[in-house]
């Protein structure tokens, strides 16, 4: 069998999905995107395809370690992205061929089920507690919500008390009969960072998220010294070469690696290993399209340490179209009290509406994420 193709479709609301055709006519997606930076993507993905055709699909490591050092320069978002789509789709064609989920080809299931998350409250958390009552209708006890709004570097009790607030009302109105992670999404600096965690540790949120840039990633560690709350981050890593600087380091509990951003399956069942030997947990990032979330749920399924999974059902980002308007199989990413199952297709175990992509790639927004600046007009992190 060999590549004969890749064709890119950009798609609401801000995703990007591959098409891999091979020449037995055997296809396999992937969904290779930055949020914001999709053209980027595309192109290296294309630039990366050129060597592509004429290669034969099965030898995912092969293509994985070719796009990762041919050339040269390696690792960042945009090279990441490209190969961690590629190789999603690769990993489909595989699936699709033996006529097996990817699971199966990495050992078989290691669990039954796993538990989702949803959002909850926007880019500025607000109306949290109706958002949670909604989802609660439909089993969702686990969410997720922005830990606060623009925070400068040093900022005033009254932005703490004000995410503390909107912390304290969850625990008010649902005391422990559901979970909820903070994202603190890069916002806050180290010193604010140190405070916040000291004033929300009282609510015993189940995580806190990004609670520094991972440019900082040296303060994990110590903002875990003073905290009993599972830290956790990984979304702005992009391979297991980052991630065993802080997994030597120490203080994350939890990694959360982007299967479309740190180097697809190949390198996220890596990362996932890698963090089992230091009793560290996954739970893949995921705030993206269908494609994106097969490939967690197929590594989900193989990694004893996976905890929980991020979907974007109902996220704030979905503006105009919702996780599975391009999914056929709609059924099989049911979620049962929370949880979803094993997807069972062959490959990904996602079956795209192929003409859909094609019309609606046609007008495909050019997606950017706000830029936010502080009252004294100097930029916020987002
Ligand atoms: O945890 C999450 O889902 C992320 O922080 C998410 O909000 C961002 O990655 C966003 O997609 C960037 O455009
Ligand atoms: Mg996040």
């Amino acid at each position: 069998m060999k590549i004969t193709r890749l064709t890119t479709y950009r798609l609401p609301p801000r995703w990007m999905f591959l098409k891999i055709e091979t020449d037995e006519g055997v296809s396999g997606w992937g969904e290779p995107v930055i949020e914001g930076r999709a053209r980027s993507v595309e192109a290296a993905v294309h630039e990366l395809g050129e060597a592509l055709i004429g290669q034969d699909p099965a030898r995912i490591n092969d293509v994985w370690q070719v796009m990762y050092r041919s050339g040269f320069y390696r690792g960042g978002p945009i090279l990441m992205s490209a190969i961690a789509g590629i190789d999603q789709a690769l990993w489909d064609i595989k699936g699709k061929t033996l006529g097996v989920p990817v699971w199966q080809l990495l050992g078989g299931l290691v669990r039954d089920k796993i538990k989702a998350y949803s959002w909850v409250g926007g880019d500025r958390p607000a109306d949290v507690i109706a958002g949670i009552e909604k989802l609660r209708t439909i089993g969702i006890d686990t969410f997720k919500l922005n830990g606060c709004e623009e925070m400068s570097l040093i900022d005033s009790s009254r932005k703490v008390d004000a995410a503390v607030n909107t912390v304290a009302q969850i625990r008010e109105a649902f005391g422990n009969q559901i979970e909820f992670g903070l994202d603190f999404h890069g916002r806050v600096s180290a010193p604010m960072a140190k405070l916040l965690i000291h004033e929300l540790e009282p609510y015993r949120p189940l995580f806190i998220e990004e609670p520094v840039l991972a440019e900082q990633a040296e303060y994990y560690p110590r903002l875990a010294a003073q905290t009993h709350i599972p830290i956790a981050a990984g979304e702005r890593m992009y391979s297991r070469f980052e991630f065993k600087r802080v997994l030597e380091a120490g203080g994350l509990a939890i990694l959360q690696p982007d299967l479309s951003h740190a180097g697809g399956i190949t390198e996220c069942v890596k990362i996932a290993a890698m963090a089992e030997a230091y009793d560290v947990g996954l739970a893949p990032h995921c705030p993206l399209g269908p494609l994106a979330l097969a490939a967690c749920l197929q590594v989900d399924f193989v990694s004893h340490n996976a905890v929980f999974q991020e979907q974007s059902m109902g996220i704030h980002y979905n503006q105009g179209a919702e996780l599975l308007d391009y999914v056929v199989n709609k059924a099989d990413f049911a979620m049962n009290d929370g949880m979803f199952s094993p997807l069972l297709k062959p490959g990904l175990g996602v079956e795209i509406d192929e003409a859909l992509v094609i019309e609606r790639s046609r007008n495909a927004p050019d997606w950017r994420n706000p830029l936010w600046r502080h009252v004294d007009g100097s930029v916020a992190e987002w």
